[in-house]
């Protein structure tokens, strides 16, 4: 019976367990911060395991990366800065790449085996770490923002893993403040933001701080991601106040930072219908988080 007690004991989503049909496992390791397991999945390509819960399948991966980068993205005039917090699997740099106004992409994550492992298994993710304009910091996010110079970019996009082990403190509000003290006036922060199905009081609690530590507009979006727990994920879209020329409406992209995007008909999932779709809540989500 212990095997049974050990699938659904997972504190984020207590009673539920997810299941895959693993074909061969590839890779397993375990790093300064958390295990790392790579397997190869009969019906969803090779998946990336942390701490025994899903970061990303090759057969989804799209929705997920495609939407935290091109959410803040598409919502700025041409961004030319921006910084990574987490997000070492590379996917995320890959989507940033696309837009032709960003001209420096800094990108911090805390465990160096998640790069390395997403070189040798993923290189259609990975292939983000190519870009010239990538600078990578092996470290502790909330300390490199730290130090961060005030102001300095026009988007910061969290794409952390859950917040139990290395990614708790990436939804505690010293994070977000200096997340905000890091930002141009009419910047944008886009972090993940678990799910509305599972985490309606995680997702409350992130907001309140949200509103008190960015004077700009505080925005919830979601998406589907089947092997996810409930099959969907939550971004927080956030901007410090600025002058409204630089933040266009961020539910609905200008058509035209749309066409900044190049290699646009690579894109799996992001278009310009679901931008502007997935900040569009169902009745129960509103009811219970307040300001939605
Ligand atoms: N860059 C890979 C996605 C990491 N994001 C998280 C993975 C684990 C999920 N429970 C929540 C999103």
């Amino acid at each position: 019976k212990a095997s049974k007690k050990v699938y659904f004991n997972n504190p984020m989503w207590p009673g539920e367990a997810h299941s895959l049909k693993v074909d061969k496992v590839l890779y397993k390791g375990k790093s300064d911060f958390q295990e790392v397991l790579v397997f190869e999945s009969s019906t969803y390509g090779k998946v990336l395991v942390l701490d025994g819960i899903v970061q990303l399948t090759e057969k989804d991966e799209c929705a997920y990366q495609e939407m935290i980068a091109h959410l803040p993205l598409c919502s700025i005039l041409s961004p030319k800065t921006v910084l990574v917090v987490g997000g070492g699997d590379g996917g995320v740099l890959r989507e940033i790449s696309r837009h032709t106004s960003v001209e420096q992409i800094d990108i911090c994550e805390i465990d160096k085996m998640v790069i390395d492992v997403s070189k040798r298994f993923f290189p259609e993710l990975a292939v983000g770490f190519e870009d010239p304009r990538v600078h990578l910091h092996i470290g502790d996010a909330a300390d490199f923002l730290r130090h961060a110079p005030k102001g300095k970019y026009d988007a910061i996009i969290v794409d952390s893993s859950d917040p139990v082990g290395p990614a708790q403190e990436l939804v505690e509000k010293p994070f977000f403040e200096t997340a905000a003290r890091a930002l141009r006036p009419g910047g944008v922060l886009c972090n993940m933001a678990e799910s509305m199905w599972l985490h309606t009081h995680l997702i409350q609690d992130m907001i309140s701080v949200c509103r008190e530590t960015f004077k700009g507009s505080v925005h919830y979006a979601w998406a589907s991601v089947p092997t996810y727990p409930s099959g969907v994920i939550g971004f927080l879209i956030c901007s410090t106040e600025g002058p409204p020329v630089d933040f266009v409406n961020p539910v609905n992209p200008i058509e035209k930072l749309e066409g900044a995007l190049k290699h646009k008909r690579e894109l799996r999932f992001y278009n310009s219908e679901m931008h502007s779709a997935a900040f569009a809540l169902p009745s129960f989500l509103k009811r219970e988080v307040s300001s939605l």
